[in-house]
């Protein structure tokens, strides 16, 4: 299959010298060490590595909900470096979607209402949400299921209308942390299935996973560890 990335040569994130220092009293963690990192329009990439590596910190400065302690952060042509919360998560509800291992659908809301959410929060007309739910929903083969609440959904159901919420406002970058850890193998496999077939249809994806299997789906696997990257492997396409 062609690299999705020599068909999106946009620069859209580009990380320099990312340093992450928590700090908790007298005790500080360096859980980034000068990262850099480039990530083109319509590349799946793949963020693996042991526990603690530092892979979910990435994954937060990535997605502007945590900023790094030193390092440029340039997302399209925008620079989010020394954003203040507010800005950042402006920004973050532009051009950012989230996936999480545990869904954090809201219960009492329909599958429908669950993927309206972001376009309501953006004061979005009722037209307009409808048309995109709606759109999305059929990205997700889950427009038979619209009316159901979560808890009358398979766990790999509730993941594809995770999917199509963190997509509805049509964001540049979908980051995706351990999409599968809550999933049997079967879910696990039809869940990496449709970012799979996301990701060829253009979307652009930052997957953080411990699933050996699932990492080689990406075009490009990082392995970071003690908060360095260790290794990168290009192309490596299933
Ligand atoms: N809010 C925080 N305050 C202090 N230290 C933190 C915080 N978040 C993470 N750390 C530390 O930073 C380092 C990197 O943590 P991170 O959660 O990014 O690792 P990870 O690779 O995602 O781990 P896992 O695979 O277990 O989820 C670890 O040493 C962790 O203890």
């Amino acid at each position: 299959m062609e690299n999705n990335a020599k068909k999106h040569k946009n620069k859209l994130v580009t990380l320099r010298d990312i340093n992450k220092i928590y700090t908790k009293g007298q005790i500080q963690t360096h859980a980034l060490h000068d990262i850099s990192l480039d990530i083109y329009q319509g590349e799946f990439v793949a963020i693996s590595g042991p526990s603690g590596c530092g892979k979910s910190t990435l994954l937060s400065i990535l997605g502007l909900l945590d900023a790094a302690t030193t390092g440029n952060y340039q997302l399209t042509d925008i620079d989010v470096s020394d954003l203040s919360v507010d800005q950042r998560s402006k920004i973050r509800n532009q051009h950012i979607g989230f996936v999480f291992q545990s869904f954090n659908l809201i219960e009492h809301l329909s599958v429908f209402d669950n993927i309206a959410l972001p376009l309501e929060h953006r004061g979005e007309s009722s037209k307009t949400i409808k048309q995109a739910v709606d759109k999305h929903l059929l990205l997700v083969n889950m427009e038979s299921h619209k009316h159901h609440k979560p808890n009358q959904l398979s766990g790999g159901q509730q993941q594809r209308v995770a999917i199509a919420r963190a997509l509805v406002g049509e964001p540049k970058l979908l980051l995706v942390d351990e999409p599968t850890g809550n999933l049997d193998s079967r879910n696990g496999d039809l869940v990496m299935q449709q970012l799979k077939t996301l990701n060829e249809q253009g979307v652009t994806i930052v997957m953080v996973t411990h699933d050996e299997r699932y990492s080689l789906m990406a075009q490009r696997k990082i392995r970071l560890f003690d908060g360095e990257v260790l290794a990168e492997t290009k192309g490596a396409i299933a």
